[in-house]
């Protein structure tokens, strides 16, 4: 299932690459792997969990994406001679390796009996220790019974390509609609946490069901809210909601900052003036980012989250590593229903109708409203509160830090693991998808550039994602025309931070790779998942500097004669001369932006190039 393939180059001094430009590049690469140094030993220390998360959350938000480089359809010289190499000449190539520990391990550490009962004693939940294995292969076409999707959604799903359900959605779907409707605002069916593989199709699993339980509602009233960390995801699943809510009268918005608070406020409450006692809402489903939506709860009037029935925090193991304004408890809380002081001589009875299926409608109505202003059946109020809403956690490395589970005040939860888990106990792998090949190549710092551009010569990359762990400061509107160009194939080539290299959905990305390893593996798994998505097939490709000495056993050897990088070099020694011409222009630190502009120079005269950067 996991194979990682060696794509090795033969070692070979660079002789007619320029000593002084080698030397100043070498500097700048040790000041880069310093900086790198000290942000492993950085995480290593915020690391709470065991569960391999990378990057500290402050470093994390402070990024932007990176450089990007369009490179028009170079010439594509012949596809180099991949070839397995015998025996013999596997296991010389081995011994001459270098004892290597660069590779991020794939496997958490195996846990004693002890550890595993410490982590126990911790508070790891059993729900979240046993989770509900389902097989990746549990497809299930789109309009069988058993999942229950109704005919206008069925139709739509059909009309946008969909003709069966993957692994998730099979798994998910049937679980919301059989367990909710709309008018049951005192009882939460059990929140669910989802851990399925990238590009597994985690984000229909919730788009679909929700939107067949809350096109029965009569009234507009907030009802859904998704949080996701970044604005290119915001955007990016409200596009799915719009799409597949096409035929209902369902409205959906989102708030990230993009446009003026007003304008926000506008398009989500719309009148700001009077006071409403249930709040208002223009729309049922709101999709959003933490920060964005703390803002609107703190000023916006009328803004409520009273009405709510279902919390989705997508890519939660990252937003749960966020504590922007202590969003979560902040949202939780806005959830909770205050009750209300109302005169009972202004009490009305109101009258319960039912539609075709005998599901009561008057969902319109809060439970708040339900309970102080008006004549219902009692129910039992020292229930939780937060009860009536259902809580739906995704993730392709969902987190088992008991902390941040508990700051979810999860109500009777159940784990459903898209075959993420091994049988053995406390032992657990991070799924990839199967359709996804990884490529490892060896290489010294100073030749990097020489291997990406070796690379770009000869993969025929049509579409590729160059996830480099730095960034550089782009406007939102800057950076939604670069990703709308490389959707649309004007842009080849996007070197680009892990800020992209989560969640973004691009199904024509078919190749990733890696300038430095990440130093864990969630980072890895969440990278390379930009490629391989919905079944295609997609490569990996990580330049190491150093290997694992364990990890060769499983690696496929793959050989490149260094005659196959002669004919670069001549590029490259020019390259570095006009780059050193660059840093001695520019007096400036570069770390941040070595790559991006590495690459610049090092692309062939007679190719068109961007480089976005401030
Ligand atoms: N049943 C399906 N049939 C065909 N394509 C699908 C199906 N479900 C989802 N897809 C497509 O698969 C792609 C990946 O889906 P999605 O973005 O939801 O993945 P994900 O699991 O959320 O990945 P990540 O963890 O990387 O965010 C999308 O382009 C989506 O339209």
């Amino acid at each position: 299932m996991f194979q990682i393939q060696r794509y090795e180059i033969e070692q070979e001094p660079l002789q007619d690459v320029s000593t002084a430009s080698t030397e100043r590049l070498s500097k700048i690469n040790e000041r880069f792997q310093l900086k790198r140094k000290r942000s492993i030993k950085s995480n290593q220390t915020q690391q709470v969990d065991g569960s391999q998360e990378g990057g500290s959350t402050k470093k994390e938000i402070s990024r932007k994406d990176g450089s990007i480089q369009k490179v028009a359809s170079t010439e594509q010289i012949s596809k180099n001679t991949h070839g397995d190499l015998s025996l013999q000449q596997q296991e010389k190539i081995t011994k001459n390796l270098p004892v290597l520990q660069a590779f991020p391990t794939f496997d958490r550490p195996k846990q004693t009996p002890q550890e595993i009962a410490a982590v126990k004693s911790l508070g790891i939940p059993d729900w979240l220790a046993n989770p509900i294995i389902v097989e990746s292969d549990s497809t299930k076409t789109i309009d069988h019974p058993s999942i229950g999707l109704s005919e206008r959604s069925i139709k739509r799903c059909k009309a946008l390509g969909i003709q069966e359900c993957f692994a998730v959605q099979t798994a998910v779907i049937p679980l919301l609609l059989h367990s909710r409707n709309l008018s049951d605002t005192h009882k939460s069916p059990g929140d669910i946490c989802v851990s399925a593989p990238t590009g597994s199709g985690k984000t229909l699993a919730y788009v679909l069901p929700i939107i067949d339980i809350l096109s029965k509602r009569i009234v507009t009233r907030l009802r859904v809210l998704v949080i996701l960390p970044t604005r290119d995801l915001v955007v990016q699943v409200k596009e799915t909601f719009d799409a597949f809510c096409k035929g209902t009268s369902l409205k959906v918005g989102m708030v990230t900052g993009q446009q003026s608070f007003i304008q926000e406020q506008d398009q989500i409450v719309g009148d700001l003036q009077g006071h409403f006692i249930g709040g208002k809402s223009k729309v049922d489903i709101l999709v959003a980012t933490p920060g964005r939506l703390i803002e609107h709860l703190s000023t916006t009037p009328n803004f409520t989250l009273q009405h709510l029935r279902f919390l989705i925090i997508d890519e939660a193991d990252r937003l749960l590593n966020q504590s922007y304004h202590d969003w979560l408890s902040h949202i939780l809380k806005s959830t909770q229903l205050q009750q209300v002081t109302v005169n009972p001589s202004s009490k009305k009875s109101v009258e319960i109708k039912y539609d075709s299926l005998g599901v009561p409608i008057n969902d319109t109505i809060s439970a708040l409203m339900m309970e102080s202003f008006l004549h219902v059946p009692k129910v039992d109020i020292s229930e939780p509160k937060t009860s009536a809403i259902q809580k739906l956690l995704f993730s392709a490395t969902l987190t088992r830090n008991p902390a941040k589970i508990a700051s979810l005040h999860l109500v009777n939860p159940r784990y459903i693991s898209i075959q993420s888990m091994d049988k053995t106990e406390g032992e657990i792998k991070y799924v990839l998808p199967s359709s996804l090949n990884e490529y490892m190549i060896a290489s010294t710092s100073s030749e990097k550039p020489l291997v990406i551009l070796h690379l770009l010569h000869n993969l025929h990359i049509s579409s590729a994602l160059f996830v480099a762990e730095y960034s550089s400061d782009l406007s939102q509107e800057e950076r939604r025309s670069i990703l709308n160009k490389f959707k649309n194939g004007e842009i080849q080539l996007l070197i680009c931070s892990d800020l992209i290299a989560r969640g973004i959905d691009i199904d024509r990305v078919d190749t990733v790779i890696n300038y430095d390893v990440p130093i864990y593996m969630k980072k890895y798994v969440h990278r390379v998942g930009r490629t391989a998505r919905a079944g295609r097939k997609g490569d990996a490709y990580s330049i190491v500097e150093t290997q694992e000495a364990g990890h060769l056993d499983k690696i496929k050897n793959v050989y490149i004669k260094s005659s196959k990088l002669d004919p670069l070099k001549a590029i490259y020694k020019e390259s570095l001369e006009a780059f050193k011409e660059y840093i001695v222009n520019r007096d400036a630190v570069l770390t941040d932006y070595l790559l991006p502009n590495m690459l610049l120079y090092l692309q062939p005269v007679d190719t068109n190039h961007y480089v976005y950067k401030n």
